[in-house]
């Protein structure tokens, strides 16, 4: 093998509107009108995520340079704390390594981040790191990601869109739309009717041969979920998405034994590494997982966790992520079809998923996206320059 260059530097910005941390958007935005959370029980915080912090964190930019000056990067979600977390820890590690070394720095980032680590930031931050060494390594040899990760097992990506207007994604060719729960437990019987009613109004005008899901985002106990799930299955519905808490494994169990026959259980997007997705499959809590790339250890943990899955039977769609998410799930047989978030603020286009921060990034047309769209160097995509970096430490 000729001899491959090592890391020269890494560095770590911040970022805020839109892009990776995805819920940080203008106001009018479909993404923050009133959907169900966790905190949903408080009145003073039931219609705006963003009332609560949903955005706090920011995006984190991770660049990493190797010595012959090609330069990888990612984006996830992690602002200044990621960025902390990248200069002050993760460092050390990372420049004088070998831009091949990444199994290894992976472990050598999560063993020495344990003690304040395993899940959060902390986990969002190595996956960033580690999504900018797969970059790096595809760009030194030239290839796409997804080429490292075995190559494509198929043609293209089919979608499905999340998004308040499935009829309108059902218009531009995806095979399914995921709605966002609007109300939680604390709007009782009301708020279970108006949500049992939209789900009735989509399937109308989507007609019988579209998916429609419902993404709960934390925000339900077992008791209504299940109610919530027999309901649904009048209007078909495909699966209830994130339903409980992500710490409830046993919530989940007993859901997935209440949901009526048919009705798939599905959640990962708050999990992370191949430990708390192994809780998820041995408890039997769910039919599809969903891990998030830029929150579940990276693609070297996204690998592990995905055949965990395959030898159980179980798919993996992960949770948006564009381009990441985009080079594995071309790779994987049970990975079948892959997710998109509408991020056009009334759900009635397809804009890039994480505009304005990534160039030439990739977006589905007519629900589909052909696997030679995937075929340039690394993931593909370039950091906009018009993006307001902000580099909040250093080393
Ligand atoms: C729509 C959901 O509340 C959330 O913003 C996105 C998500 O969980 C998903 O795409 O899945
Ligand atoms: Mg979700």
């Amino acid at each position: 093998m000729s001899k491959m260059p090592t890391i020269k530097q890494v560095r770590a910005f911040t970022l805020r509107g839109g892009g990776a941390d995805y819920h940080d958007q203008k106001g009018g935005h479909w993404i923050d009108d009133h959907i169900a959370t966790p905190m949903s029980k408080y009145p003073q915080y039931r219609q705006s995520r963003q009332s609560f912090g949903i955005n706090v964190l920011g995006t984190l930019v991770v660049e990493i340079e190797a010595s012959d000056g090609t330069v990888g990067f990612s984006v996830t979600t992690g602002g200044e704390i990621g960025c902390w977390i990248v200069e002050k820890h993760l460092a050390r590690f990372l420049e004088g390594a070998c831009v091949t070394d990444i199994e290894k720095l992976w472990d050598q980032m999560f063993n020495a981040t344990l003690y304040y680590g395993r899940k959060g930031v902390v986990i969002n931050t190595i996956s960033g790191v580690d999504l900018a060494l797969w970059d790096l390594l595809a760009k030194v040899r030239g290839e796409p990601v997804h080429a490292l990760l075995g190559g494509a097992v198929r043609d293209e990506l089919v979608f499905y869109a999340t998004g308040a207007r499935p009829d309108l994604a059902k218009q531009m060719g995806f095979i399914g739309g995921k709605l966002p729960l609007h109300h939680g437990p604390a709007e009782r019987e009301e708020g279970l009717r108006k949500n049992l009613e939209l789900l009735g109004d989509m399937r109308q005008r989507v007609g019988d041969d579209f998916w429609l899901m419902y993404d709960c985002w934390m925000s339900l106990d077992v008791e209504y979920a299940t109610r919530l799930a027999n309901a649904a299955a009048e209007f078909d519905l495909k699966w209830i998405e994130e339903a409980l808490p992500p710490d409830d494994y046993w919530g989940y169990a007993e859901l997935r034994r209440n949901v009526p026959s048919g009705m798939l259980v599905t959640t990962g997007e708050h999990e992370a590494t191949r430990w708390g997705f192994r809780m998820l499959l041995e408890m039997e809590c769910c039919d599809i997982l969903q891990p998030d790339v830029g929150w579940c250890g990276g693609i070297t943990e996204l690998l592990k966790i995905s055949a965990l899955a395959d030898a159980r039977g179980k798919l993996v769609v992960p949770h948006g992520s564009s381009v990441y998410s985009y080079h594995f799930v071309i790779t994987r047989q049970n990975s079948p079809f892959a997710e998109f978030l509408m991020m056009a603020p009334q759900a009635d286009k397809v804009v890039p998923m994480f505009s304005p921060q990534l160039l030439d990034e990739p977006v589905p047309v007519n629900g589909r996206m052909r696997a030679s769209a995937l075929d340039a160097p690394g993931f593909g995509v370039r950091l906009n320059p018009a993006c307001d970096l902000h580099r909040p430490h250093t080393h």
